[in-house]
């Protein structure tokens, strides 16, 4: 087999490995088998993943014996709510998937998120395995346990921690990702240097447009940095009482202007965090927190990526700073009321703060707002 790397998840009795690499997926049957205690898993995916994929997960199942049920949603962040989600646990319980049993989440975040929860709830839990096929779902959404769909009200309101048994991250598939959503991906990819790693950022600046370029070796440098640096965050802090909060870093903005944009192809999660990440650092930087360079340089690697990095590039009408600020109240971070945000004290500095002026935070979102008219999207 190719080089294949491991990242070792150690939660105690929750502890999985996250194995990182090319034909991964022909090879799930061989990785899956010591899980199973009946040769039979349940898939759910989504239809474009299916269609180019489908098939060589069968077969990579088969070659170890193990036969493959498969249920296919809608693609997109519409999915994640609740009519798709009472649907897939209807056919996992049509299917008799039992306790022992293992469900397969094979597609991007959406699909990770959606059925790592049906499987967190399923009979009070059943064990599920990630193969994430974006690249956003393998450094980020596929490892960490967080589950859930969105409510009307916001973002991932609805779910639970579930750990995964298993990720297996092959990075071949990533060749039939969209360009579009390859760079979504890569915005959780930034994220990481930009939270707490200004070594692994800068490498991104020199080895970047390669990883887009399709560049294997970068992929796969990529994937394990930022599962690793996610893992250890986790690691320390399951389920977010303090730390793993960093791994917000954009996400209070990013989930409002998903909001505001209704969970719509107008903006993809990664990209809000890429928007988002950028947001913050200007927030920091006008709070006299890091160097006034800092946003500069964030937003000088988006644009050389090609990426969305500012609200000037979200096609449609936004609502105002106030009706944003409003969208955030929703936020998981929010403690009594009050907004808690990611800044920086510098690239790859990240820290929680509750301490952010409410004037200085509208300034900010009405200076991006005010870039819209100057070059609409
Ligand atoms: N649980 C977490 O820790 C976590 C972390 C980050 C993001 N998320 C969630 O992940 C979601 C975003 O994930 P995403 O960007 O993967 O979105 P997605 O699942 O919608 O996938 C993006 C698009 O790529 C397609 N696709 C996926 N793999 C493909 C492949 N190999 N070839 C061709 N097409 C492919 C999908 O069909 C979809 O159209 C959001 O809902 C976000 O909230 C969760
Ligand atoms: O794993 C985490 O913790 C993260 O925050 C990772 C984020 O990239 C991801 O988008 C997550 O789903 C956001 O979590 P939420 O609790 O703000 O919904
Ligand atoms: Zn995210």
């Amino acid at each position: 087999m190719p080089n294949i790397e491991t990242v070792h998840v150690p939660l105690g009795a929750r502890a999985y490995d996250v194995r990182i690499g090319d034909g991964l997926i022909a090879a799930a049957g061989t990785e899956i088998a010591p899980l199973l205690r009946r040769p039979r898993v349940a898939v759910v995916s989504d239809d474009t993943v299916a269609e180019l994929h489908l098939d060589a997960l069968r077969e990579g199942l088969a070659a170890a014996g193990i036969e493959m049920t498969a249920l296919r949603l809608p693609p997109g962040e519409g999915t994640k709510g609740w009519p798709q989600f009472t649907r897939t646990v209807e056919w996992l319980l049509e299917q008799k998937i039992e306790r022992r049993d293992v469900v397969v989440a094979f597609g991007g975040g959406v699909i990770g998120d959606l059925v790592g929860f049906a499987a967190a709830v399923l009979r009070r839990g059943v064990r599920f395995v990630q193969i994430p096929t974006s690249l956003l779902a393998q450094v980020d959404s596929s490892v960490g346990g967080k589950t859930g769909i969105n409510a009307p009200q916001g973002k991932n309101l609805i779910g639970a921690f579930h750990q995964p048994s298993l990720v297996l991250a092959d990075i071949g598939v990533l060749d039939t990702l969209a360009p579009r959503d390859l760079l979504a991906g890569y915005g959780e990819v930034v994220k990481y240097g930009l939270l707490g790693d200004a070594e692994f950022f800068g490498w991104l600046e020199g080895h970047g447009p390669a990883l887009a370029a399709g560049d294997n070796a970068a992929r796969l440098a990529a994937v394990k940095r930022s599962v690793q640096m996610k893992a250890d965050i986790v690691v320390r802090d399951e389920t977010e009482q303090g730390d793993r909060a960093l791994l917000n870093l954009g996400h209070t903005f990013c989930h409002a202007l998903e909001a505001a944009t209704g969970y719509s192809d107008r903006l993809l999660h990664g990209e809000g965090v890429a928007i988002g990440c950028a947001l913050a650092f200007d927030l920091s930087a006008r709070m006299g927190l890091c160097p006034q360079e800092d946003p500069s340089r964030v937003s000088a690697h988006l644009a050389a990526m090609g990426m969305r990095r500012g609200l000037a590039d979200i096609p449609g009408d936004l609502p105002g700073s106030d009706a944003l600020i409003g969208l955030m109240a929703q936020d998981k971070k929010v403690v009594d009321g009050r907004l808690r945000f990611v800044l920086a004290r510098g690239i790859g500095a990240a820290f929680v703060s509750d301490d952010v002026p409410a004037d200085l935070l509208r300034a900010v979102l009405d200076e991006a707002l005010e870039q819209r008219i100057a070059a609409p999207a």
